[in-house]
């Protein structure tokens, strides 16, 4: 059995007097992708918010190689586990080569002032995210793909062993999507990432969970848990599962009404 890096033991989250969270267990083994889906306000965010320790769980723990996350140092935990999340903010003038440099700060002292291996583990980051041109630029110049790019830069110059990631293909186009869930593929690292697209879930995690109002309702590959079936009862569509014909992966058809009546003037079918 690989290895735990990040285990979920029974952690619920009670903000004033609603659950948010109800005894989540989730492990997530070395070098795993796990998925969290669900549909909006499920408790996602909540769940990974206890992760990078944006929350503190009303009971249960999150560990991290077995030891207790609340034992630790926010610095300690920040050496181990980035995060790239809807709060994950750039509201001040830094240039992109700045904002990625700040990566480095879990692991300084006071003034940051890199090594040349550091200064070369930022350019690479910035290779790896094709963002070498904006390096001078400042981030309050960018796009919202172009932000999110450098926010995982900045995540990865952190040199975690776990990445927590918070529907981080907000925002990008179809190409950045599906480079941002290779490289996650390929990166090594242990990941947790909530997302909605179940296609891309699909098709990038080893395993999926599924929270419906907070409470874990199924968990496993892919293929075990996304049938038309769990998929109807948790987000209420209808869809035909059809497997990849070259990767082997479920993906999902979405079963939208065919009647003519749904055609818009003008378009022909
Ligand atoms: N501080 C809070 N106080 C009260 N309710 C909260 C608080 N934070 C989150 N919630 C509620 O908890 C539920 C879960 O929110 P959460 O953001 O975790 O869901 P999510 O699955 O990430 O949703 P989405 O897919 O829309 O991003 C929602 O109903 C939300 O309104």
């Amino acid at each position: 059995m690989r290895p735990l890096p990040l285990s979920l033991r029974d952690v619920s989250v009670e903000v004033a007097g609603a659950t948010l969270i109800r005894e989540l267990r989730l492990d997530v083994g070395a070098g795993e992708i796990i998925g969290l889906l669900g549909p909006n306000g499920s408790g996602k965010s909540t769940a990974l918010r206890c992760v990078y320790r944006a929350l503190r769980p009303s009971s249960g723990v999150v560990l991290l190689d077995g030891a207790d996350l609340s034992g630790q140092s926010l610095r300690e935990t920040a050496r181990r586990i980035a995060a790239l999340t809807q709060e994950s903010r750039m509201e001040l003038d830094f240039t992109v080569e700045e904002v990625v440099a700040l990566g480095r700060s879990p692991h300084q002292r006071g003034n940051l002032r890199l090594t040349a291996r550091e200064r070369e583990l930022c350019r690479d980051a910035l290779r790896r995210l094709d963002i070498t041109h904006l390096a001078q630029r400042s981030v309050l110049t960018l796009s919202g793909g172009e932000r999110q790019r450098v926010l995982l830069a900045r995540a990865l110059v952190q040199e975690p062993a776990v990445l927590v990631l918070d529907e981080p293909t907000n925002h990008l186009d179809v190409r950045h999507q599906v480079e941002l869930l290779s490289f996650l593929r390929g990166c090594g690292l242990t990941v947790l990432v909530a997302l909605h697209d179940l296609n891309l879930a699909a098709a990038t995690c080893h395993r999926v969970a599924v929270l419906r109002s907070g409470t874990l309702v199924a968990s496993g590959t892919p293929a075990e848990v996304l049938t038309p079936e769990l998929v109807r009862s948790v987000f209420g569509v209808d869809v035909t599962v059809v497997t990849h014909p070259r990767t082997g992966a479920p993906q999902l058809l979405y079963d939208l009404p065919t009647d003519d009546a749904t055609t818009p003037e003008g378009i022909s079918r």
